[in-house]
């Protein structure tokens, strides 16, 4: 099964129901690929020691690894990260997460400012990349289990919405701008 991922209805209904548009369409991976996102679908039950996950990462140089497994006894401050994890931010560096069990939704902004979601599943491997606004939360599973990556020591600082003169904003703005031209908006 190829990643699900579409457009967010605008609804303030509960954020771990999935808001699908009516009618519900899917985006592709070409889609998200435009916005700089990338995409691999790998076998979670092999991660330790599997060829093709450690491919990805010697090719990107994904050095450092660790887990998040998001549920109450096992992560301190639970709600607190949830609700920070929900709220709009951007980073310096790539996102990259693998997931290994359970579920859960990554949302990001696309070109025109519209919500993305990207519904992540076993198997499912994305790279977010740096000054791309998004933000992430649980569905109604309300379990996930994830694998970070990160090229050398680890920094997880979110900067949060407005970032419009932070310079990774600008590069991430500039990229976007090469591949659809002058018609995209800085917001
Ligand atoms: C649960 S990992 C994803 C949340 C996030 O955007 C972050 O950690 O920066
Ligand atoms: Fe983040």
């Amino acid at each position: 099964m190829a990643l699900e991922a579409w457009l967010m209805d605008d609804s303030n209904e509960d954020q771990r129901l999935p808001h699908h548009p009516n009618p519900k369409e899917l985006l592709t991976i070409d889609y998200l690929a435009e916005l700089g996102v990338l995409y691999w679908k790998l076998n979670p039950d092999n991660y330790e020691h599997d060829s093709e996950l450690g491919k990805i990462r010697d090719e990107r140089g994904y050095d450092y690894m660790d887990m998040l497994d998001l549920c109450p006894e096992k992560v301190s401050n639970y709600e607190e990260k949830l609700k920070n994890f929900f709220t709009e931010h951007i980073h310096k560096d790539e996102e990259i997460r693998y997931c290994l069990a359970g579920s859960g939704y990554f949302d990001v902004r696309d070109k025109d400012d519209r919500w993305i979601r990207i519904w992540m599943k076993p198997g499912d491997l994305i790279v977010l990349p740096a000054g791309i606004y998004h933000r992430f939360t649980l569905d109604t599973g309300n379990y996930i289990k994830l694998m970070r990556l990160f090229v050398g020591e680890p920094v997880w600082t979110p900067y949060n919405r407005p970032q419009e003169e932070h310079p990774v904003r600008k590069e991430y703005i500039k990229s976007l701008t090469h591949k659809f031209g002058e018609s995209i908006q800085a917001h």
